[in-house]
């Protein structure tokens, strides 16, 4: 996806400022900044929640104006939010059909098919790398936050994502928890997704990042690719010029 000149205001308030970006498939690029800097309006916007004041979205090589979110992931738009799998009393395998469910018989006698639901969402949580969840008629509120942070990739990833949105998803986790979730976005860029991975931690960022979008204030700061900008560099960016020592850094 490409944004071009994207500015998007809320009455007086200037969310965003004249931003562009691309992002290609088989890359991470990671968007950072501080709150308020603009990430979560840039992610409405991506993934069809709001359409920009001004400037344009391209996907595919083409220009796109999405209409709704089941609009854009219709179009290939994943989006992966902090709060995944915020239900715990639902199965797994509800959790990765979400109202998606595959059915049988027709007509008057169509129902849900539990056991192909149950049968897919195992396979597809396996494939992430998510081998302890024996049965998908398990509740969510067993898995941990990395695990049902790859329960929703792997869901995203199921209904056709292409360009897959991450939105701090290691913001919650800890160490080990936080490796799990690097390692499926590796993944994925492996298969050809092209990623869009939302943190406020340098360390994930520069782990995995194939590119970079600093945002302060609604405006891009700086954009370049992995290699260009030492570790320290890119802290005292995020952390807008200021003092970064003193707001406390989260890595
Ligand atoms: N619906 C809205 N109405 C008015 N102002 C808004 C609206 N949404 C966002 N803003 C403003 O736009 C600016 C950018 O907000 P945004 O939520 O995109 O930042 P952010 O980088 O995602 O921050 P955070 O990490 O805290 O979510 C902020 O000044 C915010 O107050």
């Amino acid at each position: 996806m490409t944004l071009e000149g994207v500015t998007r205001t809320f009455g007086n308030n200037i969310a965003l400022n004249d931003v562009s970006l691309e992002a290609h498939a088989g890359e991470v690029h990671c968007l950072l900044g501080d709150n308020g800097a603009g990430k979560s309006t840039l992610i409405k916007i991506m993934s069809g929640v709001t359409p920009p004041t001004i400037g344009t979205l391209t996907f595919d090589g083409k220009p796109v104006a999405f209409r709704s979110p089941r609009d854009a992931q219709a179009h290939g738009i994943g989006t992966v939010h902090q709060d995944v799998g915020s239900i715990p009393l639902i199965s797994v395998a509800r959790n990765f059909f979400l109202g998606n469910e595959p059915t049988k018989g027709w007509g008057p006698f169509r129902r849900l098919d539990h056991q192909t639901a149950n049968r897919i969402a195992l396979e597809q949580i396996r494939q992430m790398g998510i081998r302890r969840i024996a049965d998908a008629e398990q509740l969510v509120g067993t898995m941990s936050g990395g695990e049902r942070q790859a329960l929703a990739i792997a869901r995203a990833l199921y209904f056709g994502a292409k360009l897959l949105i991450l939105d701090e998803p290691t913001a919650a986790l800890g160490v080990k928890e936080s490796k799990i979730v690097i390692d499926l976005i590796k993944q994925a860029r492996e298969q050809g997704i092209a990623l869009v991975f939302i943190t406020h931690n340098a360390t994930h960022a520069l782990s995995v990042g194939d590119r970079f979008t600093v945002l302060i204030q609604g405006r891009v700061a700086s954009q370049f690719r992995r290699g260009e900008k030492s570790r320290e560099e890119v802290l005292n960016l995020m952390a807008g010029g200021e003092a970064f020592d003193a707001v406390g850094h989260g890595d």
